[in-house]
């Protein structure tokens, strides 16, 4: 089971709405831009309240308007086991890699299988500000995977890439999805990244 998802809310004057029926695999949200998919990875992650509806991940239910709102109607969000990737990567500047990569865990042994297949191996002993786009883009990947996610978020994760860059993470991206079999949902507004990826296509914003 993956993402089972039905909300309605609003972020600043901006109204919300989303449905995303579980189907097992990679579902896309595809929609132009401000129609609103970052906000519903923040409503999934738990850093923005969703206002209504409900939010099952995987068999867990992380949201549901009829919980009584007085006892929490929500999950904290460091109860969620969300690996997510934000569109900028956000790698914090004053650790080096393998310490971004060692952050969810720092007492478990590096796992050394995703440093693998994303190849960031050779990247371990360097800063993120030193980093092109593309290589910061697969640690941040690998730092979400090593948290034990119950689920990956992934914004826009092949955006502003060259061709050859793009190509990496795509097949990266298929990896989990094929091989480690992680539920991900992935926003992107590029149509050709859409078919490619996404077992389902949710378009938000028509
Ligand atoms: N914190 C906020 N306060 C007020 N309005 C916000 C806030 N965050 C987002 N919005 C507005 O909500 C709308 C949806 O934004 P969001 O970032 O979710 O869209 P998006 O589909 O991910 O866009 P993009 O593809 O450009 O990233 C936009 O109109 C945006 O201006």
């Amino acid at each position: 089971m993956s993402f089972d998802v039905d909300i309605h809310g609003n972020v600043g004057a901006t109204e919300i709405r989303c449905r995303i029926e579980p189907v097992d695999g990679l579902t896309v949200l595809f929609g132009p831009s401000g129609a609103g998919k970052t906000s519903v990875l923040n409503m999934i992650a738990g850093l923005i309240d969703p206002g209504a509806g409900h939010i099952r991940v995987a068999g867990r239910t992380l949201f549901d308007e009829s919980w009584d709102p007085w006892d929490f109607n929500s999950m904290p969000p460091e109860r969620r086991r969300a690996g997510y990737v934000f569109q900028d990567s956000r790698l914090f500047p004053h650790m080096k890699v393998v310490a971004n990569l060692r952050y969810a865990a720092p007492d478990r042994p590096l796992d050394l299988a995703p440093i693998a297949f994303l190849g960031i191996d050779h990247l371990l002993d360097r800063w993120p500000r030193s980093l092109s786009g593309g290589e910061a883009r697969r640690v941040a990947i690998g730092r979400a995977l090593l948290s034990d996610p119950a689920f990956l978020l992934l914004d826009e994760p092949l955006s502003s890439l060259d061709a050859p860059r793009r190509e990496e993470i795509t097949r990266a991206i298929e990896h989990l999805r094929d091989v480690v079999r992680l539920p991900i949902l992935m926003v992107t507004h590029d149509a050709a990244e859409a078919e490619r990826l996404g077992t389902r296509i949710v378009a938000m914003g028509d």
